[in-house]
């Protein structure tokens, strides 16, 4: 996810490469950030001091760990900025020695193609001015949202895993082409545009999904004729419940 990150604020220009300094255990993945010209740190302190913009984008169980790390090195200079799913600001504030300015931030992997959707909300001291921070980092990069922090498990399923439900869409829909007669390559294609397409009907016109997809469905025609297929499978009440799952996932998270 940093990396993703990375790469989609340099691809806007809204971070220079020489801007971003990154750690990880791992000297190959390290070896990643630097083949786009950003830094490599030997610390995670190296990072920090480094950096205004300090992003925590390590699992949620390391989270605590990292901040304890680094917390005698944040300054008033600093805002943290944490991704990590469940990690609530209560938390994040123990572990970094209180007093911090802190924002969560639940993005999603399309950061790397410019069409993130993310949401954010302030902890600590954080202010009016972190926020436009985060905002013209986020915004650069698709969407951000400031919400309660009550909400952000919540976003986390439907946003931050949504991007693998959809995956899981185009696949099955390409899946439907080929078993149709589509060579593979023409059924993801046509799969993924379509989503593309649906999506951005949504975002562009502001009409009720529900709507949009009348507009498709002639009377007796091929769609209705899928369409009760998917009823029948329950697609609807699945991704009602995959995204309730995950959000009761984020939220056990936080209790860890
Ligand atoms: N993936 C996603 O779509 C999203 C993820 N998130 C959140 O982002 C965070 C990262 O997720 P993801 O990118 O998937 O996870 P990854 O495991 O791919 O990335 C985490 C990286 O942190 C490294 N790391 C481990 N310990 C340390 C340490 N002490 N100091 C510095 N780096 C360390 C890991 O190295 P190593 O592998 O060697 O341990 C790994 O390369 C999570 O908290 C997740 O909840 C939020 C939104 C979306
Ligand atoms: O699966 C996860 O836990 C992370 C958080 C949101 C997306 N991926």
């Amino acid at each position: 996810m940093a990396e993703a990150l990375a790469r989609g604020f340099i691809a806007k220009g809204v971070l220079q490469a020489g801007d971003i300094t990154a750690n990880d255990p791992s000297a190959d993945r390290k070896k990643v950030f630097q083949s786009f010209d950003a830094n490599a740190a030997s610390s995670n302190v190296e990072v920090v001091e480094n950096s205004d913009i300090v992003f925590l984008a390590v699992k949620p169980q390391f989270v605590q760990p990292v901040l304890k790390e680094v917390r005698e090195h944040l300054t008033d200079r600093h805002t943290v900025v944490s991704i990590a799913a469940g990690k609530t600001l209560s938390s994040l504030l123990e572990a970094a020695g209180g007093d911090k300015r802190i924002v969560r931030v639940m993005p999603n992997t399309p950061c790397l193609v410019g069409e993130t959707a993310s949401a954010m909300c302030l902890g600590g001291r954080a202010n009016e001015e972190d926020a436009e921070a985060v905002r013209k980092l986020f915004s650069a990069v698709g969407r951000i949202v400031q919400v309660d922090e009550k909400l952000l498990s919540a976003v986390t399923g439907l946003s931050g895993s949504g991007p693998a439900y959809v995956f899981l869409v185009i696949e099955a829909l390409a899946d439907g082409g080929v078993r149709a007669g589509l060579p593979r390559d023409i059924a993801v294609a046509l799969a993924a545009q379509t989503v593309l397409g649906s999506a951005k009907m949504v975002l562009d016109t502001g009409k009720h999904p529900g709507l949009l997809k009348d507009m498709v469905t002639s009377p007796g025609g091929t769609t209705i004729a899928g369409y009760h297929e998917l009823e029948k499978g329950g697609v609807r009440a699945g991704l009602i419940n995959a995204v309730l799952a995950a959000t009761q996932r984020a939220d056990e998270l936080s209790k860890l």
